[in-house]
């Protein structure tokens, strides 16, 4: 539905030049919600509004729905914008117009007869849950409630995709939630795609199937949000992750050495992550059982993406030096995520 080939940004500005996209290729397929995650100045607000040509690329590609926009003049490229709905943090309502007249608003940009208006306005306060706020002004609103009728506004004119940019920033965590809600609800009905620009990784972890993490203008990790959370790459993606899921060490290890080789007397730490039915799997039982080795847990989590469960174990196993490399062996065999964190000292921590 969306590709990006090559998008490159360059702004001129008092200051110098500012690359803020660098190279970049991005593919979003029909009905995915795909999120682009950075911190600020990645360049993430650039990217977004490339999707709708609200900036032109430097360099590069843009192809929405099938058609290239970057070779379109502006009349045609209003047309094809018309796909394009976006929702901004700051809702950019007009504050001189009731919920109904901007909801209204590109209806009438586009010529529709009143009553055309009238039945499209009323359907899409019930879809968003106002049809009592519909003669208020945005001033009399909520965040929320401002953020729905964006979000109303924004669908007016059946769009194939939904840009949102930084949709929930200016929102608690409990109308984020809702709004999540209404977007996901928007997607499954209406197989509508949507692109979302965030800095907050739980928004990622609630919504989206699919995510790209941005730095420097450069997407620098992309793929299944389920894989992106189990095995992160690069530091930065490893740092969003950690602000809502523990993949540091507990504190003891702190005061302990670890080795990156065995050596006679050491026992493996390993952290196992379990994705989907793995998490019902008895690794752990079954593994003590066919070697001669003992396990500890010394850490464990159990957390949800979406409604895929994930968990994550960090285990001491002692035993045999062989013992222990035939019970990794047979670790790699099954369904799980395996990271030897290193071997320590038998003596270091006493294994129960
Ligand atoms: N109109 C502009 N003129 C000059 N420089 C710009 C312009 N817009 C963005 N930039 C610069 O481009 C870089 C990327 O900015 P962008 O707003 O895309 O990042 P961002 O990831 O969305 O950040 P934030 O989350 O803070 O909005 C930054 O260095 C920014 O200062």
């Amino acid at each position: 539905m969306i590709k990006l080939q090559d998008i490159e940004k360059v702004y001129q500005s008092d200051n110098g030049t500012i690359h803020a996209l660098r190279g970049v290729n991005l593919s979003v397929k029909q009905g995915e919600i795909f999120g682009i995650i950075g911190t600020s100045g990645a360049g993430k607000s650039t990217l977004v509004r490339c999707i709708n040509m609200l900036e032109s690329p430097t360099k590069g590609i843009v192809t929405v729905d099938g058609q290239e926009l970057t070779s379109l003049n502006e009349q045609e490229l209003r047309e094809q914008r018309k796909k394009i709905g976006m929702i901004f943090q700051h809702f950019n309502l007009l504050s001189s117009r009731t919920v109904y007249q901007n909801i209204a608003f590109p209806l009438e940009l586009a010529k529709r007869s009143k009553e055309e208006i009238d039945k499209e306005v009323l359907h899409l306060l019930e879809l968003v849950g106002l049809s009592d706020k519909k003669d208020q002004y945005p001033a009399q609103l909520s965040g929320g409630q401002k953020q729905r009728v964006g979000i109303a506004r924004a669908l007016a004119n059946h769009p194939k995709v939904l840009l949102c940019d930084e949709a929930t920033s200016a929102l608690d965590p409990q109308t984020t939630k809702s709004i999540l809600e209404l977007l996901k609800d928007i997607n499954r009905k209406f197989q509508l795609t949507i692109v979302l620009i965030t800095h907050e990784m739980q928004v990622i972890k609630e919504i989206c199937n699919q995510v790209a993490v941005i730095e420097g203008g450069k997407i620098i990790e992309q793929g299944k949000v389920i894989d992106i959370f189990t095995q992160p790459q690069s530091n930065t993606t490893k740092e969003f992750i950690s602000s809502i899921i523990n993949h540091n060490l507990p504190d003891f290890f702190k005061e302990i050495t670890l080795a990156s080789e065995p050596s006679a007397d050491s026992n493996l730490i390993l952290r196992l992550s379990f994705i989907g039915h793995s998490t019902e799997e008895p690794v752990i039982s079954s593994m003590i059982r066919r070697f001669a080795i003992d396990a500890s847990i010394l850490y464990g989590n159990i957390d949800h993406i979406q409604t895929i469960p994930f968990g994550t174990l960090i285990v001491e196993l002692s035993g045999e030096q062989a013992s222990l490399q035939q019970a990794l062996s047979y670790l790699k065999t099954r369904e799980l995520g395996i990271e030897v964190i290193g071997y320590v000292a038998r003596n270091a921590r006493a294994v129960g």
